[in-house]
């Protein structure tokens, strides 16, 4: 029988195993995150970063151990449930775009929100007002080809965080980027998470990128190295919206 999540955890594991086809990649991972922080995953290529983020958003099932989404079992839902869930509940970033080709750049913000029910006006103007605050709004009209990487990549972010989830999972979100563009794209990830109170668990192995988060926790082939640490004030104060 086990414990109940902590109330202010927004994310609750532990003890969770994941091996891909055999190979071992997480081995005994416990880890709380709080509500409305954002939370850097850290570590080496190969350390577990994108296979924790997997676990903790329903994405992949864990072998061992437990996930618990406010309060509620993750680890028990069957493939359904986990996709409603992450529907429901949930955005994503990768490090590549996946926009949608054939829809424009507002089209495919506005997506997530037609789905989930939003009306069609009240859909295309928040898709609007994200791809401005993004700095891609001059580029509403256009289809995913017509833009750069580092363009699509913040429409990708536009669509994750429209329809205001509660947590964002942002795997190497920056790959795509060149430093100057890393950092806006981070910065408005970070302070968008923090005036809607959503929790972002950002996946990174730049360090200089933690500065962007509230703690920071590292993995190394597929462990903890150590406790979950506060990002030192002067760097967490460095993100704006706080
Ligand atoms: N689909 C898969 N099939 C087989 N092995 C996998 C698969 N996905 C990940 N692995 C292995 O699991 C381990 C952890 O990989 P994971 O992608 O979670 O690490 P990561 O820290 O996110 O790496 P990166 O920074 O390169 O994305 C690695 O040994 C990797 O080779």
């Amino acid at each position: 029988m086990s414990a109940a999540p902590p109330d202010n955890d927004v994310l609750w594991a532990r003890g969770i195993v994941k091996s891909h086809h055999g190979t071992p990649a997480l081995r005994g991972i416990s880890i709380g995150v709080r509500e409305g922080e954002v939370l850097a995953v850290t570590g080496p290529r190969g350390s577990g970063k994108s296979t924790l983020l997997g676990c903790l958003s329903a994405l992949l099932p864990v072998d061992e151990g437990e996930v618990w989404f406010n309060s509620a079992p993750v680890h028990t839902l069957n493939r359904t449930g986990r996709e409603r869930l992450r529907r429901d509940r949930f955005g994503f970033v990768g490090s590549e775009p996946h926009l949608v080709p054939e829809l424009t750049a507002r089209e495919n913000v506005a997506l997530p929100l037609l789905l989930s029910g939003a009306g069609h006006k009240a859909a295309y103007t928040a898709a609007a007002e994200w791809l401005e605050r993004l700095d891609v709004a001059d580029h509403a009209k256009r289809r995913p080809a017509e833009l750069i990487q580092s363009q699509r990549q913040r429409i990708a972010v536009a669509r994750a965080l429209a329809p205001l989830p509660s947590v964002v999972f942002a795997d190497d979100p920056t790959a795509p980027l060149h430093r100057e563009a890393k950092d806006q794209v981070l910065r408005i990830l970070a302070s968008a998470a923090r005036s809607h109170q959503l929790t972002l668990v950002l996946a990174t192995h730049d360090p200089e990128l933690v500065k962007y988060a509230d703690r920071t926790v590292a993995l190394l082939d597929g462990r903890l190295t150590g406790p979950v640490a506060p990002v030192p004030r002067g760097a967490a104060a460095l993100t704006a919206g706080r």
